[in-house]
């Protein structure tokens, strides 16, 4: 019943309309009717009351509450047999909240072409009152309903129709494991919708203290679910004031900072799904994404009518700093979240944050009326402590220096830091409101998620193409994000992989945001816009951070992290949410010693490493394993790779000629000379120092004609089409790829000391 009441509301709202004010309802459901002093209205729409509940009925039959309502006749409809309330109109305090109308309001439906530097989301309504209409006993003239707690929760909840993402929703879930966390009915609805039937340690932990009113640092391996335990408090404040925020002059609530823009496009579509899951179950609060693009002015507009803001500081700082009233306003924020903390409190990203800080205490909110108190004062609340918001902190990782580089000039560099050292540090950078903010740790022992399996490949510099497209070759069926340490290795590397048939896509900070966006999209859907089951992302760590990208079942690291957080956060957009996954870092002989001191750093404080007796090489081995790849199926490969590569150097030497020549053509005309650009590739050529060898590559490469250009693409064709003849191995590499995941099981029992890759013996290649 509650379904259909949300469908008819929607129909009634035509696409590209803002929903109806409440008190202009439209549907035959909601039209108040007047009949005889008394109007018809619907069941969610009376003035439902709290029941007194006998102590002894207890949680009995899994309802925790009832409702009542008084002097209300209930008429039954002769020809259809639906009931129908007449009752006196009642206000409700739904009704006096006109629209949250937002001006250039844009619907986030994921990463798409559209430039979506300001996202607003938001979706209809209703009160929670709504859902229990289909459960209302009927007594006389008092009607109840009950507020079902356990099981029936679940079930109530599973006709309601949802509009959140795709893969969270459509498997409504029992939530009775949430029980303990006193959430509201309508969080408890939502996360019933988007399937998580328990909440995760992180949540469980965390939740209760930020309702408590603390602040919380909170670390948690990558993809344990940071993200709603900071999100559901958030929506639960937001429930609990909906009724008394001011819509004409409203204040965001919380304010979410992100070191990076896919990070806070996807934390912005995180919470869009848990606050819109559909028309029945409450009014979504407006979430706005600020990260460029869009005009500086409309973005002050937008946060200006947003309940949750999530952006980059960088964007940030500038729409807070040159608006009008738009300081004042995000000062008011009861949240502010740093999420991926040590990220933005490092070195290079500090100083933006550092403004938006100190702005935020500027003539903070203060007990005794001063300046910006207005809304404590008006809303006759008792006298705040000097800074009222709450700060969040969360992070996988709490890492000592970002800039110090592992295995580089500062050998004692990357270190993750201990608690201590963490709390100590955040304490020194941010302004708790408490002295002590709560420390909520779930895994001390363990940053890596519980399913990753690592591993590691040794090859010489130069044949680290060929290494990675091997590896690609034998995960076909997984999702794999390849992570360099440069924008020029992912823009060589790109066209690489494609040129040998792969689905590869490009990610860096130095893409237009535009295409950044289309990547993560291309990575994530095919050309049908289902979701890609094979796909690659070549990326910086610009993609490290934070990214919750579904069944990423491998990660490889091309390049050394050059820090140990970094191999962390890196690995960590595998094996997320409980599922399972690899990484596996491709190094040189000169990158070993680095790679056995990033182990060390990051298992250092795990349990088995402190097994006594235990040699430094086991402790390592435990956790990495060196993988040998059959060398006949690698050499096999070395041609079309080296081809590949070729055409690759060739068609990125042309783009870079051209590019260079436009530049100083336009530089030229500028300044009113002539400009020769083959007198320019001639004294080129005759220059000899540092890089000369680079460059003269480059000519060679960009001098190739088109029809030789042609003849080698021609070539590859041909060498693509063709079985790898390395016997047995043959069948694995051109009819669908290697079993990963048996090979893996072999590792996990020890089997043949093979390594998961292309070990021979249990194959058996010859
Ligand atoms: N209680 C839950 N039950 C099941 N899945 C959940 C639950 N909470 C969150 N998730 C899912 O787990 C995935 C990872 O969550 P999230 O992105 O918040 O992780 P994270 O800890 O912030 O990771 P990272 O450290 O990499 O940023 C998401 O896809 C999210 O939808």
């Amino acid at each position: 019943m509650a379904a259909k009441i949300s469908n008819k509301r929607k129909a009634a709202v035509p696409k590209g309309q803002a929903p109806k004010h409440k008190r202009q309802r439209t549907t035959e459901d909601d039209q108040p009717t007047t009949n005889k002093g008394k109007v018809v209205i619907s069941a969610g729409a009376l003035a439902w009351k709290e029941a007194s509940l006998p102590d002894r009925l207890d949680d009995y039959e899994g309802f925790f509450g009832l409702e009542e309502i008084e002097n209300v006749e209930v008429v039954r409809d002769g020809a259809s047999g639906n009931l129908s309330f007449r009752s006196q109109p009642v206000d409700e305090p739904l009704t006096s909240q006109p629209e949250k109308a937002v001006e250039g309001q844009d619907e986030w439906a994921g990463f798409s072409d559209t430039e979506h530097a300001a996202v607003v989301s938001k979706g209809s309504k209703k009160s929670k009152s709504a859902n229990g209409a289909g459960e209302a006993n009927i007594k006389g003239s008092k009607v109840k309903k009950a507020k079902a707690k356990d099981d029936k929760t679940a079930s109530t909840f599973a006709g309601l129709e949802g509009s959140g993402t795709k893969s969270q929703l459509g498997k409504e879930a029992d939530i009775s494991a949430w029980r303990a966390l006193n959430l509201s009915p309508d969080s408890l609805a939502a996360l019933s919708r988007l399937g998580f039937s328990k909440p995760s340690a992180i949540q469980r932990a965390a939740i209760p203290e930020i309702l408590a009113g603390h602040d919380v640092i909170g670390k948690a391996s990558t993809g344990s679910g940071k993200t709603l335990a900071f999100g559901i408090p958030i929506l639960e404040r937001y429930l609990e004031l909906r009724h008394k925020r001011s819509v004409d002059n409203k204040a965001p609530l919380a304010l979410i900072l992100s070191p990076t823009r896919e990070l806070a496009h996807q934390l912005g579509k995180h919470l869009t799904a848990l606050c819109s899951n559909g028309d029945s179950l409450f009014e979504n609060p407006t979430i706005a994404t600020l990260t460029g693009g869009l005009s500086v002015q409309k973005q002050q507009r937008i946060l200006k009518h947003a309940d949750i803001v999530i952006g980059t500081p960088g964007r940030l700082w500038e729409v807070m700093s040159s608006g009008q009233g738009t300081m004042d306003a995000i000062k008011q924020i009861q949240f502010l979240v740093v999420d991926e903390a040590d990220r933005l409190l490092s070195e290079g990203h500090y100083k933006e944050l550092a403004e938006i800080l100190d702005a935020l205490d500027r003539e903070t909110h203060t007990a005794d009326g001063n300046e910006g108190d207005d809304q404590a004062a008006s809303s006759g609340e008792a006298s705040e402590p000097k800074h009222f918001r709450q700060t969040l902190v969360f992070s996988a990782t709490f890492d000592r220096g970002l800039q110090l580089k592992l295995g580089g000039k500062n050998k004692s560099g990357g270190e993750l830091m201990s608690n201590k050292e963490s709390i100590e540090y955040l304490l020194a950078k941010l302004r708790f409101r408490e002295e002590k903010p709560k420390f909520v740790d779930v895994n001390p022992i363990r940053q890596l998620a519980q399913g990753l399996k690592e591993g590691l490949i040794e090859c010489t510099g130069p044949e680290k193409d060929l290494y990675l497209y091997a590896l690609l070759l034998l995960h076909p069926n997984a999702r794999s994000l390849v992570f360099t340490n440069s924008i020029d290795a992912v823009r060589r590397i790109t066209p690489l992989l494609q040129n040998l048939g792969l689905p590869a896509v490009a990610l860096h900070s130095g893409m237009m945001q535009k295409a950044r966006l289309r990547s993560v999209e291309r990575f994530t859907q095919s050309a049908s816009g289902k979701a890609a089951s094979s796909s690659i992302l070549v990326a910086t760590d610009v993609a490290a951070r934070g990214l919750d990208i579904a069944n990423v079942g491998l990660v490889i690291h091309y390049h050394l992290p050059r820090a140990a957080d970094t191999y962390v956060h890196r690995s960590g957009r595998t094996a997320r949410a409980g599922q399972q996954g690899s990484s596996i870092l491709i190094c040189g002989p000169e990158e070993v010693g680095g790679v056995r001191r990033l182990v060390a750093k990051v298992h250092a404080r795990s349990a088995s490493a402190q097994d006594e007796g235990a040699t430094e090489s086991a402790k390592q081995g435990y956790y990495i394993r060196t993988l040998d790849i059959d060398r006949r199926i690698v050499s096999r490969l070395r041609p079309r790779a080296a081809l590949a590569k070729q055409i690759a150097d060739i068609t990125i030497a042309k783009e870079k000629h051209h590019k260079q020549n436009d530049f100083f053509r336009d530089a030229a005309e500028e300044l009113g000379v002539e400009y020769d650009s083959e007198e320019m590739d001639r004294e080129d050529s005759g220059k000899r120092g540092r890089g000369s060898k680079r460059k003269g590559k480059e000519r060679e490469a960009r001098e190739v004609s088109k029809g030789e250009a042609m003849a080698m693409k021609a070539e590859l064709k041909s060498l693509l089409t063709q079985r790898i003849n390395v016997g047995v191995s043959e069948k694995y590499l051109t009819g669908g790829g290697l079993d990963i995941d048996e090979l893996l099981r072999q590792r996990e029992s020890g089997d043949g000391g093979a390594g998961f890759l292309g070990g021979t013996g249990s194959l058996g290649l010859e």
